[in-house]
Formats: C-alpha cells, sequence, structure tokens
C-alpha cells in the first residue's frame, strides 16, 4: 500500500500500458510470425504453458492427465507435428522416433526440463552428453545384466516377504491393495540395490509406508511445478508450514528430507563397519574414476541421483507389474495359459527356479512385453532440443536449431498402425514368429531408445519376471469389485490408474 501511494498514478499507468502492449505484441508474433506459425494447435498452446497446465493440473473435474491423451487426438485430426509451446513443437510420427533417440543423437535433453524434474545435478537430468557420459560412468557396472544378476537372492528375499504379507492379509479376509503392494515390493527391491538396506515398505500393514506415499503423492505435482516453478519453493519450507499449506507440499518436504537422511544413515553405517553385502549405488558413487572423468559429487549430487533412481525405479515397476497383473487375472485364457507354462519348470507352487530360466519362457516373455507396451509406465513425451542446423520434417516444413521436440512413448505403444486393437492387452502379438516380432520389438519401447535410455531396464526386466511369475504361481487372486474401468488412467507423470486393483490373495494348493 505504502508503494503505491509513493508512486505517482501516471506511473502505474504507464507500467500496466506498456506490459500489456509488450504481452499484446508478443502474443501476436507467437502465435503468426514465429518460425512455428506454420504448426496447427492450440493459440494458448503457442503462448505458454496455459494449454498443457490447462489439461495436465485439473483445474476442472476430469482434466487431469490429460495432455497426452488430447494430443493423440489432435494429432489424428491435425496431423504429425503439433504446436506444443513458444518454442516446442510436438510429433506423431514413429519413423521419427528412431531419429530422435537412438544412441549418439544429436537431440540432447533440454537443460529447462532440469527445474521442473528438481534434481538437476543428477544423471537423468544431465544435458551435455560429455559431462553425462562421466556421469554414468559408475553406473554402467553397476546396472549391468552381469552385476544385477548377482542381485537375484536380494530380489527373492523381498519376493516371498511379499508373499507372506499376502499370506497374512489372506488369513484376517482382507483384500489387497494390489497397487500399493507392489510399489513397495518395487521400493524395497530398488532402495536395498541403492543403499544395501531396504526400507523395508513391505512391512507396513496396508503397504502405505512414507517413502511410497511419498513418490506417488508428490510425482504429479511436477505438472503443476511446471506450469508455476515457484512453487518448488515451498518444499523448503519447515514441515509444520508445509503440513499446513497442502498434503503435496509436505511431501514435497518429505522429499526433499528423504534422500538427505539416507546419505546420512548410509554413511553412519559404512563408518560402524557396517558395509552392504553387495555393490550397492552410493558405494560406487563414493569412489571417483578419474580416466573417466567421473568425480565424486557433492552432498547435493549425491541426493539427486538417489532420489531419481529411486523415483525411476519405484512408480515405474510398481505400476508395470500392477496392470500386467490385473490383466493375467482378468482373462481367464492369459491366466491358464500362463500358469500352464509356469507349471512346467515350477512343478509346486513353492518352487524356486532362477531367473534365467523365467527369462527363458515365451509365454511369460510375451506377458511381459504386452504389459510393458500397455501399462508404458513412463508414457509421457521427454522433449529434446533440434541440433544446429535445424531440421526439415518429411512435408519440408522448417523446425529451426534449439526448438523443443519431444514424441511420446504412449503414441508410439497405442499407435494403431503399429500394435492392431492397441486397447486390447493381447500377449499373442509378440508370438507371430521371429520377423514379426522382431518387427514388432522396433517399437515397444517402454525404456526408451539410444544413448539417454533407461539405465535401470535389467533390473526392471528382473524385478518383473520374478514378481509377475511368483505370484501367479504362488496365487489364485480374487479380484474384489475391479473393473477394467477402474484400470483407466490419467498421464500423472507416472500413469495414475482411476480405481484401484483389490484382490483376495489366496495361496494355491497346487
Ligand atoms: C518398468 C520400469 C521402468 C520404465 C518403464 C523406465 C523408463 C525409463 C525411461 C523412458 C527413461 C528415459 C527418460 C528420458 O528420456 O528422460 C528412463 C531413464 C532412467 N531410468 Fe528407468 N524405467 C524403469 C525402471 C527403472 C529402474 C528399476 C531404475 C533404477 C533402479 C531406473 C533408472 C533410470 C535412470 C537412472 C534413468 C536415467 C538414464 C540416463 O539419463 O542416462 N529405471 N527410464
Amino acid at each position: 500500500m505504502a508503494l503505491l501511494s509513493v508512486l505517482p498514478v501516471s506511473l502505474w499507468l504507464i507500467a500496466a500500458g506498456t506490459f500489456a502492449v509488450y504481452h499484446a505484441v508478443r502474443a501476436v508474433y507467437l502465435i503468426f510470425f514465429s518460425p512455428l506459425a506454420t504448426f496447427p494447435g492450440s493459440p494458448w498452446a503457442a503462448l505458454g504453458e496455459y494449454w498443457e497446465a490447462y489439461w495436465n493440473i485439473g483445474l476442472k473435474p476430469g482434466r487431469k492427465g490429460q495432455t497426452l491423451f488430447k494430443l493423440e487426438e489432435m494429432h489424428k485430426r491435425l496431423g504429425p507435428a503439433l504446436r506444443m509451446g513458444p518454442n516446442e513443437v510436438h510429433i506423431y510420427d514413429p519413423a521419427f522416433y528412431h531419429e530422435l533417440y537412438r544412441p549418439g543423437s544429436r537431440y540432447y535433453k533440454d537443460p529447462s526440463m532440469h527445474k521442473v524434474l528438481g534434481a538437476p545435478s543428477s544423471t537423468l537430468a544431465e544435458s551435455d552428453p560429455v559431462r553425462h557420459k562421466q556421469r554414468k560412468a559408475p553406473l554402467e557396472p553397476l546396472f549391468s545384466k552381469k552385476n544385477i544378476l548377482s542381485l537375484e537372492p536380494m530380489l527373492m528375499e523381498h519376493v516371498d516377504h511379499c508373499s507372506r504379507r499376502f499370506d497374512e492379509l489372506f488369513a484376517q479376509g482382507k483384500p489387497v491393495s494390489m497397487e500399493w503392494a507392489l510399489k513397495s515390493l518395487a521400493m524395497d527391491m530398488v532402495s536395498q540395490f541403492a543403499f544395501g538396506q531396504s526400507l523395508n515398505a513391505l512391512a507396513d500393514p496396508e503397504f502405505k509406508s512414507l517413502p511410497v506415499r511419498v513418490f506417488q503423492q508428490y510425482l504429479p505435482s511436477l505438472h503443476v511445478i511446471k506450469a508455476f516453478p515457484f512453487v518448488r519453493l515451498l518444499n523448503s519450507l519447515p514441515l509444520w508450514i508445509a503440513k499446513r499449506i497442502s498434503h503435496s507440499v509436505e511431501m514435497g518436504h518429505e522429499l526433499e528430507q528423504f534422500a538427505a537422511r539416507r546419505i546420512d544413515e548410509y554413511m553412519a553405517a559404512a563408518a560402524a563397519g557396517k558395509p552392504p553385502t553387495f555393490p550397492t549405488l552410493m558405494e560406487r558413487l563414493l569412489i571417483p574414476i578419474p580416466e573417466k572423468g567421473y568425480a565424486v559429487p557433492d552432498k547435493q549430487g549425491l541426493r539427486d541421483e538417489l532420489l531419481t533412481v529411486i523415483s525411476a525405479g519405484d512408480d515405474t515397476t510398481g505400476i508395470a507389474n500392477t496392470v500386467t497383473l490385473f490383466n493375467i487375472f482378468n482373462n481367464r485364457e492369459v491366466h491358464d495359459r500362463l500358469l500352464a507354462e509356469l507349471k512346467n519348470i515350477m512343478p509346486t507352487p513353492n518352487s524356486h527356479v532362477s531367473y534365467l530360466q523365467l527369462e527363458a519362457l515365451p509365454y511369460l516373455t510375451a506377458v511381459i512385453k504386452e504389459g510393458l507396451r500397455y501399462s508404458s509406465p513412463a508414457a509421457s513425451r521427454t522433449p529434446r532440443l533440434v541440433p544446429s542446423g535445424g531440421i526439415r520434417l518429411p512435408d519440408g516444413r522448417f523446425i529451426p536449431a534449439g526448438t523443443r521436440v519431444g514424441m511420446a512413448i504412449y503414441h508410439i505403444h497405442y499407435n494403431e498402425a503399429l500394435f492392431e486393437n492397441p486397447r486390447v492387452f493381447d500377449p499373442e502379438r509378440w508370438l507371430q514368429g521371429p520377423e514379426v516380432t522382431a518387427e514388432r520389438a522396433k517399437f515397444l519401447v517402454p525404456f526408451s531408445r539410444g544413448s539417454r535410455s533407461c539405465l535401470g531396464i535389467n533390473l526392471a526386466y528382473m524385478e518383473m519376471y520374478m514378481a509377475i511369475a511368483y505370484i501367479v504361481r504362488r496365487f489364485d487372486l480374487d479380484l474384489v469389485g475391479t473393473t477394467v474401468e477402474d484400470m483407466n488412467w490419467d498421464d500423472m507423470v507416472v500413469p495414475q490408474l482411476h480405481g484401484e486393483f483389490m484382490a483376495l490373495t489366496k495361496r494355491r494348493e497346487d
């Protein structure tokens, strides 16, 4: 008020007029004269984050996490390239996928996306290819198939723990929320891999331990942070204030503290002479590799790395397993065929087999491929920057260097030209002979492709094979009031299901 009265009214009018004129001129330029003006799309998208925020944040009921689906519908009407932002084009053309996301691609990640992720010094967020290679140096051997195979006993322990919890709840007559249970399973596996000690999320009575809730409830708020970046600052408020503002802010606050606490605990355990029994992420991150340019990051860097690996590895695998298991138990034919195949190598429900034996099963493999296609846990677009010189699209239109271009994995996996009846869960599509399957597999891209594809792919596959095989072989899940509609989802960074997959977890007798 004091400032208002100090400045003369005329100055305020000039300031307001300048602001209005600037934005009017900017709007006219962006909509009609920018080099991207030839691309169709909503004028709101051309002006800023408004259009995406409108469809993603849910200002109106039913308008949450919808940008992905809205884009699909608009591409079908308006063509393969749409204006998506003042400096962004969205592409819907499978042929372009392998150009954008290929090994050695010159389309680098957009550094401005780092701010949204909130972990700017992680490997996931690094855009510079040289620095990215350096950051990846300690991680690559850790995520190699050879090393991941050495984790099998650890993963098995968690699957057994999950099975015991299912027995306990069945004995009490309580149905299990499969999504929370499977996210807890993924959390225990990934946290033990990261720190050498699991967070024991499976022990929570309802599988709703704090870390699982934090990731589940915090990720959707990234849509809000993208549109209104200042919201991230709320995460640094003291907890008692955060709690009063909103549950998401409280969860964001918890997340900020989470990795820092784990790092301190890890250091204390290591100092007390309690080394982990297998190589962990933390351990690797603390060893410099000068010949590969890797220096140990500061505490913030370690925190960023741990947060991104745990969030990349928890909800994704959790949702893939949830959706795949629902589709198995909701489809008798798929269920019976899979169970019969499993019985060949696991004669009793208590049988144990090696992961490599599971991996060699053709029908289980087809079910897992279809589960990854169908669930598309990282469905949204992953933007990159057009390299110097710009690019010319097949229809002749030019996109200048520095423009953000992105494609969404969901748009590949649900493209009718690539996958007939994409909304049908059909493992058969992966059993059509080696040539057809190999051709289809080129467009099975749940982990993306190229130098920036998922580092955790081997771990994710092992988790999926073991969870699906053992749960199907051990339990006859009885769906409790869960319908196909419950499995519809909104794109809240990871798929957020409309309903719950509830099941009574009865042990099989044979
Ligand atoms: C079904 C499960 C999973 C899916 C579908 C998935 C998907 C993806 C995708 C699409 C990317 C690329 C993101 C981008 O282009 O920005 C990615 C990156 C990454 N994922 Fe996964 N992921 C899964 C599981 C895991 C697991 C279990 C871990 C680790 C424990 C993990 C760790 C990472 C890391 C570290 C990156 C960054 C790689 C880099 O930038 O070099 N992911 N993931």
